[in-house]
């Protein structure tokens, strides 16, 4: 196998469909899947390219494995589930820190997977409530679903922590994608536009020196402390 030239980090809370945007972009279809164990991750030659794209749990159990996975990325993509606003609260207060492994130019792509969902329950509601799907005029609810904007402002959060400037990083428009896994809406623009980002780092990189790797074998977990935790 040839060892891969840069490396895409999928990451987020359990069940937001990781793993099935990856199936559906590899293996083209939107299989049964079981929660992540540990991670795994796909080799995809692009141009001339080995890019690895790693999947990695959702679980809370393994999310000390998430900043080694994270250790070199050229690109990461924060994943939610547009119908549960929570997975984007998870994506800034439990998954961004680990990140900070990643490539100091490292991509961020935000991505809100299950629109299929969201499509659904909207018809089903409008149907309830006697509306044709498309009419204006329905009662204002509490949104039960996260807005594109939500994820955009969340972007430019990022990038600020990062202490990027937003001038000089991609724009939250080209960053933040809405996808379904199932249907396979936007699964090829979000994967192709981040290799096409990815290359120039690739070739960047080469300029520079080797591509760090991931070894599971030297990951050891964090120590306990007598107190439980540090300042
Ligand atoms: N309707 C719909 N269901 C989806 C979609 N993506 C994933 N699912 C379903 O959501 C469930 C979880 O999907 P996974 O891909 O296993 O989620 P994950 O993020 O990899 O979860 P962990 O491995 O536990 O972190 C499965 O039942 C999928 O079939 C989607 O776009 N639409
Ligand atoms: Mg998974």
């Amino acid at each position: 196998m040839r060892k891969p030239d840069g490396k895409i980090v999928l990451l987020g809370d359990m069940n937001v469909g990781k793993t099935s945007l990856l199936q559906r972009y590899m293996e083209r279809r939107f299989p049964d899947t079981v929660s992540t164990v540990g991670g795994a991750f796909y080799l995809k030659q692009w141009r001339s390219h080995n890019i690895s794209i790693w999947d990695t749990a959702g679980r809370e159990q393994f999310h000390g494995l998430g900043s080694m996975y994270c250790r070199g990325a050229a690109a990461v993509i924060l994943t939610y589930d547009v119908n549960h606003p929570q997975s984007l609260v998870e994506l800034e207060d439990r998954f961004l820190g680990l990140t900070d492994t990643a490539n100091t130019d490292c991509l961020f792509a935000i991505v809100g997977n299950k629109v299929d969902l969201r499509e659904e329950g909207a018809t089903e509601s409008q149907e309830k409530e006697g509306h044709s799907p498309g009419t204006a005029g329905a009662s204002p609810k509490v949104p039960k679903h996260v807005r594109l904007e939500d994820a955009m402002a969340l972007y430019k959060k990022i990038l600020r922590y990062k202490m990027l400037d937003e001038k000089d990083a991609p724009a939250a428009e080209q960053m933040c994608f809405e996808t379904s896994a199932k249907t396979g809406h936007n699964v090829d623009l979000l994967f192709e536009t981040l290799f096409e980002m990815v290359v120039p780092m690739i070739l960047q990189q080469r300029a520079q020196g080797p591509v760090q790797t991931v070894d599971i074998s030297s990951y050891k977990p964090p120590r306990q402390t007598k107190a439980g935790c540090c300042a």
